[in-house]
């Protein structure tokens, strides 16, 4: 599954709509992503988030604070964003630096603002059926975009398998997959017999974070896999950097080509759920924005 290139349809409908919403109210959804620190990888991802939304049409902002940032001043900023009507989305990059309290800030943001889906009530909209109301966790919704290209709308009868029990993925992709009627069942390294539980699900999300972990007795003859791991590990095979360090490649949580070779649709990495997580970002912007208009959102 194209992840890359099924990001770009994506972005090119939130593109699309974001002209039609000018057009007809004259309003311009506007995103905000704040950064405290200054950790080379979330740097990468916020940029390329911001550049993303200006290719969108949306207005878009980034505040850079230096890691020291106290929890005081960076829930000034939220607030401040909270009540500025330009901005209908806010993304506090995470993780944050150890003196602020990730959780305070996330509760700091506006709910309808939350295009994260990670504030409470968003959680609990989820949770309880309300999906429609709710803004959904960027990864695990990209993840269901996916799922239901392969699948169709309706996952009756089928098991679904989640490997890992995060509140950012793991929780929120089982809720979903529940409302899709599928038979959800979240595995964690506490779970007895992994492979086996894997090897019963018609689709498996891998979440945990541990490279290659899930390799290809792991998975069912014809089953849909969704790799959700990014992790970046050496490569000497690819020569050394000029530190003397090995240069290093990105893989996923699954061992992608024993698995490739049993599932019907597998999600590379990188290329698969990386990309998505930004186009639902911003068809989660838009959705904000056309709600702030008193406009129906389009669904994604
Ligand atoms: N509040 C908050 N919201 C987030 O959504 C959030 C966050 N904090 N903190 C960090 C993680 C990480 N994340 C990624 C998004 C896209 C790619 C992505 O597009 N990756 C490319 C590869 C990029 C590369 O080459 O390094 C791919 O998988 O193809 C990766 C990682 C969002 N995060």
């Amino acid at each position: 599954m194209d992840g890359k290139g099924r990001s770009k349809s994506i972005l090119e409908e939130v593109t699309e709509k974001t002209k039609a919403l000018k057009a007809e109210t004259g309003m311009q959804p506007g995103l905000a992503v704040v950064i405290v620190g200054s950790d080379p990888a979330s740097q990468v991802y916020v940029g390329s988030k911001a550049k993303r939304a200006e290719e969108c049409g949306f207005k878009s902002v980034k505040h850079e604070l230096p890691a020291e940032t106290s929890e005081a001043d960076l829930l000034k900023i939220v607030d401040d964003l909270n009540k500025d009507d330009t901005i209908h989305g806010i993304l506090v990059q995470l993780p944050l630096p150890k003196q602020i309290d990730d959780g305070k800030v996330i509760q700091a943001i506006d709910p309808d603002k939350d295009v994260d889906g990670f504030h409470l009530v968003n959680v609990g909209r989820i949770a309880t059926g309300a999906a429609d109301e709710a803004f959904v966790p960027c990864t695990p919704a990209g993840c269901m975009v996916m799922i239901r290209d392969m699948l169709g709308e309706d996952l009756s009868g089928l098991n679904a398998v989640i490997v890992g029990r995060s509140n950012i993925v793991g929780k929120p992709m089982a809720q979903l997959l529940l409302a899709a009627n599928a038979t959800v069942t979240i595995a964690h390294s506490r779970t007895k017999n992994l492979a086996a539980v894997c090897a019963n699900a018609d689709i498996l999300v891998a979440a945990v974070g541990r490279p290659e972990m899930v390799t290809g007795d792991y998975v069912k003859e014809g089953a849909v896999v969704v790799d959700v791991g990014i992790n970046r590990v050496d490569a000497p095979e690819k020569g050394m950097k000029e530190d003397g360090s090995p240069k290093t490649r990105l893989v996923g949580d699954v061992a992608y080509d024993e698995a490739a070779k049993k599932a019907k649709a597998i999600t590379p990495v990188p290329g698969g759920v990386g990309p998505m997580t930004i186009g639902m970002l911003m068809a989660n912007t838009l959705r904000s924005a056309y709600r702030a208009a008193g406009k129906e959102a389009p669904k994604f």
